[in-house]
């Protein structure tokens, strides 16, 4: 099976001809010099571009344990309506992911997934690090250093343990770094007795500090810096963070939400805002925003991390922390390149090419002779609003309701059709997900 991508814009502005053959990408070449009669399919791309597939390097899919939130299906339909052809999936599920067998229990479950994918291994007082690592790992983590949704925060000798380990097997680890020292708990107390919309979720931000995060940062620099292992910080959610990371040789990630929201918005969010780390003041959201637009930021990944509304529709105490978001970073970084805000090689690096560099993994996250054919078509001239209802996560809600963004008209995994909006219908594709560390 082959088909042809005619005069398609890739992410440099360049036309191109495109000729997928199978699984991978067999040509690119000028626009009109690839004969259609070499292929069985011609998909006309006039005027709209096709970008490389995004790797989402932190997803929740919440399976097994939490299928009520999220599964392996609901989850990987969500990424592929959004552009996302690879999700990493973090270990805070039931059973956590700590030992060789449940690795090998989520990468059953993961079979019924549309797009390609990766299992993190993580860490607790219970793992089993030999058998752990026996098995095709993405990454270490996410570490937890405090905290957060399945309490798996961590001792500080736990971590350097782990970390030395990682180290002595080439893995990279994946940080979620806050300091629960330096919460303030004092703040939390002054939260009223509001539930959801109505909660003043802004005590949460005031309680988790954006010092916790800088502190954490440091600590897990220091920590691999002493063993020489790769050190990946999760979701930087202030400028002190993403800075710390970068001047230390780290890389680092940041999430559509602490990218797009702020603490101005958990008036209208209420609980639907409280997540890990937590929405910062609007500065610092600008600040974030800029090291994310001049590269200092290595990752765009979602956190995407489902929770039922009953689930959140409770006091700011008791709600669970954590936002949906995998559908909606590509489109929502788009809509920013429309609005000249964002560059689109930008954008394609913090998605596509940067993951797959930083995660070593090869064959994806370029349009090029060779690699996998995981393929996003988009028309940068078409916007939809964002409802919830739309979206194709089990949770059914989202905390970027009402904005413009734009949503992809097809999506390929492995040359695979994954989503297609062409038709008057949506249409999905097969579970042909694999793991990529295949
Ligand atoms: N970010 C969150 O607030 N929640 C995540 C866990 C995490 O990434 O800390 C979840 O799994 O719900
Ligand atoms: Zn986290
Ligand atoms: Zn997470």
């Amino acid at each position: 099976m082959s088909t042809l991508f005619t005069d398609a814009t890739l992410a440099d502005g360049r036309v191109r001809d495109v000729l997928v053959e199978g699984e991978t990408i067999a040509r690119v070449a000028d626009a009109g010099t690839l004969d259609p009669a070499d292929a069985h399919e011609i998909v006309d791309c006039d005027g709209r571009h096709l970008l490389p597939g995004a790797i989402d390097a932190h997803v929740h899919f919440r399976e097994p344990g939490f299928a009520h939130k999220e599964d392996w299906h609901t989850g990987s339909r969500s990424a592929a309506a959004g552009g996302v052809t690879t999700v990493v999936d973090q270990p805070n599920t039931d059973p956590p992911t700590v030992t060789g067998a449940a690795v090998d229990e989520k990468i059953d479950l993961a079979a019924k997934s549309l797009v390609d994918f990766g299992i993190n291994g993580g860490v607790t007082a219970d793992w089993d690090p030999d058998s752990l690592f026996e098995r095709p790992l993405f990454a270490l983590g996410e570490v937890f250093l405090a905290d957060s949704t399945g309490d798996m925060g961590i001792e500080a000798d736990l971590f350097a343990d782990a970390v030395a380990r990682a180290a002595a097997e080439d893995t990279v680890v994946t940080v979620h770094a806050e300091d629960a020292d330096l919460f303030d708990r004092a703040a939390l107390e002054r939260a009223g007795d509001g539930v959801g919309r109505d909660a003043d979720v802004d005590a949460w931000s005031a309680y988790r500090t954006a010092e916790a995060e800088a502190a954490a940062v440091e600590r897990a620099l220091a920590v691999g810096a002493d063993s020489g292992a790769a050190i990946h910080i999760a979701h930087t959610s202030t400028p002190e963070g993403i800075d710390a990371a970068g001047d230390a040789g780290a890389t680092c990630e940041v999430t559509p939400h602490h990218l797009f929201l702020s603490r101005a918005d958990l008036d209208d969010l209420g609980t639907f805002g409280r997540m890990n780390p937590p929405l910062r003041s609007e500065e610092r959201r600008k600040a974030v925003f800029e090291r994310v637009a001049d590269g200092t930021v290595d990752i765009v990944a979602t956190d995407h991390a489902p929770h039922t509304r009953a689930e959140k529709d409770a006091s700011v105490r008791d709600a669970p922390s954590g936002v949906p978001g995998v559908e909606t970073m590509l489109p929502l970084l788009l809509r920013e390149v429309r609005e000249g805000t964002l560059d689109l090689e930008r954008v394609r690096d913090l998605v596509a090419a940067n993951p797959a560099a930083i995660f070593d993994v090869p064959g994806k996250g370029r349009v090029a002779e060779g690699a996998d054919a995981d393929l996003v078509l988009v028309d940068l001239d078409s916007t939809r609003e964002i409802r919830g209802d739309d979206l194709h996560s089990k949770c059914g809600w989202t905390p970027f309701d009402g904005r413009e963004a734009v949503f992809p008209e097809l999506t390929l995994v492995r040359g695979h059709v994954a989503y297609d909006a062409r038709g008057d219908d949506e249409a999905f594709g097969d579970a042909i997900g694999e793991n990529v560390r295949r």
